[in-house]
């Protein structure tokens, strides 16, 4: 088994002030500064953790309108980059595909599976968020395929990934990685328009096709000649595995091999990636791979988890004040990120996301970045205007469902903002890797009720070293001072009543929805959950009306909340309210059924 041997130094030396504060605000403050490339022992920065670090290096000076200054993170973090000391130029690989990689050094990931890889052997790998994993697999993959007799008009490399988005992304990296071999890449994914997509895979079938699994099921079933476009398949390739083989795509994944060729008769390779693979996922996966499969970590022994080189701090604030402080925390990240400051606060339902962003886009013309939302009642479109909006964004926030939380490569965040329960340990851990990505840094904040607390005792989460956001200025640390939240409190509370009253009872609902499915870590009782979601509608949606939002009575009864007193319990519509088309739901785990939307 690989282990990385890392180095220990961080790549980016710690914040320094440039000068003390002249007025009551800080003037300017240094940020963290790249390495030389001669000290670096291990591969020299890449084109874009240079960027970053080009960002990082801006001298910061506060707005005049900006709320006090936050100390300066005198980044306790111990930043490694991931890359090892060999070159793709010294590789065993193609002229084409390193005339297609731009990076210089292979990523510790990249290095550890390349060999095994371009052998044929299944592997099941795990490596830390933003660490060059999509290279690692589409590299060797291609690269077999450039040495095979690949049958006319077939598919010989099939990716698939939870999240459209993500396949979206894929499909770019390995558009860039062929550039200069005769291969095609295509996409299937959800949210599109079926005919055109099976008209363009049918009519001229990509080498390579990077799929989510709902629409792929769809077309394997539905498409006339599909299932004959993958009779000489080669390589499969589960990213973010973890999350393809729990149980919300289970049936999906059983129904996807099923139409594949019996890999007795046409023998292929299986590449399982994520960042997070449990032990239980370790006995799912062995069903997706060969019996003589290698395992890949490359964590260090002595590494418990798979994020912790990422400051991370938690605060503990009623759900009254989440919205607050996760505003005071955007103000603070613009001010040490002058303009560069670039966040992403994950909310765990749609609703809640449409709150966020309806109440944060309230706020007078210029208090924050450019605002993006994404998530799963967004048309695809939409989402992915948004998500290429804000790629290429200088500064800007995204709030998001969990759809962006695996695998997404959004360039030079800087916080990520937890408010609310995240739905797990990985699922925190995933999200909080949209940040500190190839070798550049960032912080993560988990905003929690004291009654969510109990996630912070999680095995896991203990382990990440996540330390509490001090009540005064701390050096090193995001701070949140009473006055400041108060501060923000207020900017809040101007800007809740313009919230429509839909979007506020969508929340609520949603509240409810996701807060069920926890009530046992809560330590809640049904009753407790419903006064939970009754104080929040009114203390933190800023819900005036004198009647509580409506939820229809199978609502009620799918949520297990029949016969709570204290809901506003109304008959059900007639009509059953149009879902979304079949496609767009596919992304939905059935596991999570129960829970609200993401
Ligand atoms: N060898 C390399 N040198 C420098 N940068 C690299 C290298 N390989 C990949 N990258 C860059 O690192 C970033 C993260 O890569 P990628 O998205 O593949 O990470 P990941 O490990 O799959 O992350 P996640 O776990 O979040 O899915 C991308 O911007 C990618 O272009």
């Amino acid at each position: 088994m690989f282990r990385a041997v890392k180095a220990t130094t961080s790549i980016f030396a710690r914040f320094q002030p440039l000068h003390s504060p002249s007025t009551m605000l800080p003037a300017a403050t240094k940020m963290p500064a790249t390495r030389s490339r001669r000290s670096r022992p291990r591969g020299p920065p890449t084109a874009r953790s240079m960027a970053s670090a080009a960002t990082a290096t801006a001298t910061v000076t506060t707005a005049a309108s900006a709320p006090a200054a936050p100390a300066r993170p005198q980044s306790p973090t111990r930043n490694e980059a991931h890359f090892s000391a060999r070159r793709f130029a010294d590789a065993p690989i193609s002229a084409a595909s390193k005339q297609g990689i731009k990076h210089e050094f292979l990523s510790d990931v990249q290095e550890a599976t390349l060999d095994s890889a371009l052998k044929g052997l299944d592997l099941l790998v795990q490596a830390k968020t933003g660490t060059g994993k999509t290279l690692a697999f589409l590299l060797p993959a291609v690269e077999r395929l450039s040495q095979m007799e690949l049958a006319n008009r077939k598919i010989s490399m099939l990716v698939l990934s939870p999240t459209r988005e993500l396949a979206l992304q894929i499909e770019e990296e390995a558009q860039a990685l062929i550039a200069h071999h005769p291969f095609k890449v295509s996409h299937a994914i959800g949210g599109t328009n079926m005919n055109a997509s099976a008209k363009r895979i049918t009519e001229n079938p990509p080498r390579i096709l990077i799929a989510t699994p709902g629409r792929l099921v769809d077309h394997l079933e539905n498409t006339h000649g599909f299932v004959h476009l993958f009779s000489d398949l080669k390589v499969i390739v589960y990213d973010e595995a973890d999350r393809l083989l729990d149980q919300g795509f289970r049936r999906e994944l059983d129904k996807i091999l099923g139409y594949m060729p019996d890999k007795t008769k046409v023998k292929r390779q299986a590449l399982l990636f994520s960042a997070t693979v449990s032990e239980e996922v370790k006995v799912v996966a062995k069903g997706a791979l060969a019996s003589n499969y290698k395992f890949i970590s490359t964590l260090r022994e002595d590494e418990i988890n798979t994020h912790e080189h990422v400051p991370q701090q938690s605060m503990i604030v009623p759900f009254s004040q989440q919205l607050a402080a996760t505003l005071a925390f955007l103000q603070q990240d613009r001010i040490l990120h002058n303009g560069a400051s670039k966040a992403i606060i994950f909310l765990p339902t749609a609703r809640l996301v449409g709150f966020y962003y309806e109440a944060l886009s309230k706020l007078p013309k210029g208090s924050l970045p450019p605002l993006y939302e994404i998530h799963s009642r967004k048309s695809q479109p939409a989402r992915i205007k948004a998500a290429d909006q804000f790629k290429d964004s200088k500064e800007g926030v995204l709030i998001s469902s969990d759809v962006t939380a695996r695998g997404m490569d959004f360039p030079g965040v800087t916080l990520i903002l937890q408010p609310g329960l995240p739905p797990n340990s990985e699922q925190y851990i995933h999200r909080l890797g949209r940040t500190a990505r190839a070798g550049a840094s960032g912080r993560g904040i988990l905003i929690l009720d004291r009654d969510e607390s109990f996630f912070l005792r999680d095995r896991t989460i203990a382990g990440l070293g996540i330390t509490p956001v001090p009540q005064v200025a701390t050096p090193g640390l995001y701070h949140l001072t009473d006055a400041e939240l108060s501060s923000a409190a207020a900017e809040i509370s101007k800007v809740l009543p313009l919230v429509s009253v839909e979007t506020k009872a969508q929340a609520y609902r949603a509240f409810l929805g996701v807060y069920q499915t926890s009530i046992k870590g809560l330590g809640w009782t049904k009753s407790d959950l419903v006064a939970a979601a009754n104080t929040f509608v009114r203390t933190a949606l800023g819900w005036t009306e004198p009647e509580l939002p409506s939820i229809e009575k199978k609502t009620v009864g799918k949520m297990n909340l029949k016969g709570i007193p204290g809901l506003n319990v109304v008959a059900n519509t007639v009509k059953e309210p149009r879902g979304p088309p079949r496609q767009q739901q596919q992304q939905q785990p059935r596991a999570q059924a129960q829970r609200p939307r993401n």
